[in-house]
């Protein structure tokens, strides 16, 4: 498939006119063809006008169509086949291994929405029969569903081209909500956008759907970005990036005449907790493993592991011996943008010049301008709640290492730190206690606790959060991966002594949808 640098806004396709984009070839650094038009204000109008006259007529598709769709939709970003892989590897400088497996991660994920959508339990559908004889007053006839917020405006994430992106989680679960999708491609991967997009849109078409229910703009933060979220008929935002980018958007959103929600996911530090017994037994592996996943993808995952905090001692020791041998087989990587790299180097030399840090471990050295060191530091726990620029996030392969001086330190240390997605205990059996102590503290800061294993890499299920409190998100009351994040763009109707044939399917009393319903407070198929 030819990429030809236009938007698609429904149905059509087209140049943009403000200021072209031009993706750079990551490991190369020169500017790629073709160049994509920016939108312009009219683009962003014309594609949100076309959202909201599609989202009526969606939102009520039978759940067997819209997770047809869902699952049209998979197949044919399979479709695109290696062209997909090799544009995003020259885009994104990722490896095809990990291209591949991410595309087979997005595939996944509308698929698994697919079987939520034909689940029907997002319905949440509950009746509360009328209790017309209840003294001293009748109870009327309750009934609750949700039903979908409306067009969703999505930011395509710079460090994941195709499982954050076009048809990442945000677009998988709010399409499978029923809501219109108009995304704003991230402009360091526009021809990997604009593939996904045309295989959206044409099974958008193949479905018979109104043709507003997906767009893809490309364009500036300030034109196309600002300009969605603060369109009237946009219900709710979802958007991967920087902090920066992501409270500006939250800004916005709050100013409307009407506010909506923003899901944004920003920035975290992911601590790990390496305690005593554990590091006692494996403080080698542990070294090895944290390494592995440091470097993983140059380091340029939300869940980076950029934070250790350590009991001194031997055992520290000899973490960082192992982890000082394995940075020294880690090659320097390709960063995603001349951008990301340039911000990871100033936070590394910031780190590098602040006193009261050290510098344990390097990776190998860059042996291109496009390339990004792994690197490892160190502090006392005293100069890290001195410096609160220390918690601070550096995107990519760098990691800081605290070394506290008892438990009750690592405790205080852990109860100042700011919202995570995740947190990473390291014990053994003889650890129990003090993780019974640390956990009640990591619930409130952070989306997901794991023990014994590494935070990168997010598996798409059920039980899975992506998310976690601020500013590691803009709203920790959901996830951006998993089943469950069908729920923030879904919002409960109740209906009140509506008679029959004005019910939902949902919500009749011959439960024509097979669902799982409340009913009168007890779940059963009824
Ligand atoms: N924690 C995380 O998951 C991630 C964090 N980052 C951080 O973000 C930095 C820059 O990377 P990018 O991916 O380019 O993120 P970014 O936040 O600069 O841009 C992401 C998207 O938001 C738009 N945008 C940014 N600021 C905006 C504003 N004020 N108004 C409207 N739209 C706006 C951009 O045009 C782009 O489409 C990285 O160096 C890293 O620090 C980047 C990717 C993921
Ligand atoms: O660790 C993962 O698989 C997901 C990471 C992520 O969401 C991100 O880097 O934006």
């Amino acid at each position: 498939m030819p990429i030809s640098g236009e938007m698609l806004i429904g149905a059509t396709a087209l140049r943009g006119t403000d200021k072209p984009i031009r993706a750079i070839e990551a490991a190369t650094g020169q500017p790629m063809e073709p160049a994509f038009g920016g939108g312009t204000a009219a683009d962003v109008d014309r594609a949100c006008s076309l959202a909201w006259a599609a989202f009526d007529t969606y939102r009520e598709t039978a759940p067997e169509a819209r997770a047809a769709f869902l699952e049209a939709c998979a197949q044919a970003i399979l479709d695109i086949g290696d062209e997909l892989i090799t544009r995003a590897m020259a885009e994104s400088g990722l490896p095809r291994g990990r291209l591949e497996g991410e595309r087979g991660r997005t595939v996944g994920q509308l698929r698994l929405f697919a079987g939520e959508v034909r689940d029907g339990s997002y319905l949440s559908a509950r009746i509360d029969p009328a209790l017309p004889a209840r003294a001293p007053l009748p109870r009327p006839d309750l009934r609750l569903r949700m039903i979908p917020l409306g067009p969703v405006a999505v930011f395509g994430a710079s460090n994941f081209p195709l499982a954050f992106s076009v048809a990442g989680g945000d677009t998988a679960s709010a399409l499978a909500a029923g809501c219109p999708v108009v995304v704003k491609a991230h402009s360091a991967h526009p021809g990997t956008s604009e593939l996904v997009g045309r295989a959206i849109q044409g099974a958008v078409k193949a479905a018979g759907l109104p043709e507003g229910v997906f767009s893809m703009l490309f364009g500036s933060g300030q034109v196309v970005g600002q300009g969605l979220v603060a369109d009237p008929r946009i219900k709710a935002v979802g958007f991967t990036g920087s902090r920066s980018g992501g409270t500006a958007l939250m800004k916005t959103a709050a100013a409307r005449p009407e506010p909506i929600p923003v899901y944004a996911e920003m920035s975290s530090i992911n601590p790990v907790f390496l305690l005593p017994k554990a590091m006692a037994s494996r403080a080698a592996a542990i070294g090895k493993g944290f390494v592995g996943s440091l470097t993983l993808g140059a380091g340029q995952f939300c869940t980076n592991p950029g934070l250790v905090l350590a009991l001194e001692g031997p055992d520290l020791d000899t973490f960082l011996a192992s982890a000082t041998e394995a940075l020294g087989g880690a090659p320097a990587q390709t960063m995603l943008t001349p951008g990301i790299l340039s911000a990871y180097q100033t936070g590394v030399s910031h780190l590098a010049g602040n006193n009261r840090v050290r510098k344990v471990a390097s990776g190998q050295l860059a042996t291109a301008g496009t390339q990004g060191e792994a690197a490892l530091f160190e502090t006392t726990a005293a100069h890290f709640m001195d410096d609160p620029a220390l918690a601070e996030e550096v995107f990519g392969a760098a990691s800081l290492v605290i070394r506290c001086p008892d438990v009750e330190t690592m405790l205080r240390l852990a109860e100042g730190l700011e919202g995570q997605l995740t947190a990473t205990i390291q014990m053994e059996e003889g650890d129990v206690e003090m993780a019974k102590k640390l956990l009640p503290v990591l619930e409130r800061r952070v989306g997901r606790i794991l023990v014994n294993g590494y935070p990168t890499g997010v598996e798409l299920s059920h039980a899975m959060v992506h998310g976690g409190p601020y500013p590691s998100t803009s709203d920790g009351r959901s996830t951006s991966v998993g089943t469950m994040a069908i729920t923030r763009f879904l919002r409960p109707v109740c209906y009140q002594d509506m008679p029959e044939a004005l019910l939902p399917a949902a919500l009749r009393n011959d439960n024509p949808m097979g669902l799982w319903r409340r009913v009168d407070g007890a779940l059963g198929q009824k």
